[in-house]
């Protein structure tokens, strides 16, 4: 396994958001981190990324704990890409070379560089490559992060809703590109998602968060309509359209 969260509980003032989380994630895979507004997806991506100390348990990634990393160790093993990011005014091409800060050593390298342009090619932003960040759309923006994170070689890519900006068509290409780098490298993906049927399509397991614990973890083709009813309180089928489970709520 290469990522393995065991007990994990983590919360802020007001209290527990998140209590006793176990699961794990193999060489590969890409687990969609489903539920409602507040039930933690964030929090939890956070915590995994050791942004947020967590009060009890572990996460190990290749069988280290994170909590006892340096945080370089932690950025070469973790990217993570956040709903919003506030970066400084820089272009796209500096913002995406940030991601290779973590291998920097006196100065960047020609390796540096061809990682850093074959991200920008593989996102389709050479056109953007020299553009100040605060003149792109929320759309390229998001391009760009997930760029950074690729050029970061993590072992593990954390990506909070990553195609919440995007139209269709770069929705598919990011989450076909994401799928396509983590079987390249047998990495892993943990990405909160607000759409199930991208997360039918693209996560190959899904793990439901409820009332701060895990409702259900499993293969993509477990998902029932009992389960969305219970988790988001709404009635739905999923069909088989093609060859792909889409959810479609029902007209009540
Ligand atoms: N910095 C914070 N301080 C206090 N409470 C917080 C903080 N961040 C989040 N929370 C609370 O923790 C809970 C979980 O928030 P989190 O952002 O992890 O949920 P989420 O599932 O990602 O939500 P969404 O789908 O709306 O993005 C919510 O009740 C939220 O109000």
């Amino acid at each position: 396994m290469i990522l393995n969260v065991q007990d994990l509980c983590i919360g802020y003032d007001q209290g527990l958001v998140l209590k006793n989380l176990d699961f794990r994630v193999a060489h590969g895979e890409i687990l969609g981190i489903l539920g409602p507004n507040g039930a933690g997806k964030t929090t939890l991506l956070r915590c995994i990324n050791r942004i947020l100390k967590p009060s009890q348990g572990r996460v190990l990634v290749k069988d280290r704990d994170v909590l006892r990393m340096r945080s370089e160790e932690i950025a070469r093993n973790l990217s993570y890409v956040a709903q919003k990011t506030e970066m400084g005014r820089m272009t796209a091409f500096d913002a995406v070379l940030l991601g290779r800060r973590p291998y920097l050593g006196w100065k960047v390298t020609h390796n540096d560089l061809r990682i850093v342009d074959a991200a920008i090619k593989r996102l389709g932003l050479e056109e953007l490559a020299l553009r100040h960040l605060d003149q792109m759309s929320g759309g390229e923006l998001q391009k760009v992060c997930i760029a950074r994170a690729l050029v970061q070689e993590p072992t593990v890519m954390l990506l909070d809703e990553p195609t919440s900006s995007l139209d269709l068509k770069n929705q598919l290409e990011i989450l076909r590109t994401i799928d396509f780098v983590v079987q390249e490298h047998e990495l892993a993906a943990v990405m909160t998602m607000h759409d199930l049927n991208l997360a039918l399509r693209f996560a190959h397991k899904f793990l439901f968060l409820k009332d701060g614990g895990i409702y259900h973890h499993g293969g993509i083709e477990e998902l029932t309509p009992e389960m969305v009813k219970a988790v988001y309180g709404v009635e739905v089928d999923i069909l088989n359209h093609q060859g792909n489970l889409v959810i479609v709520p029902k007209n009540n």
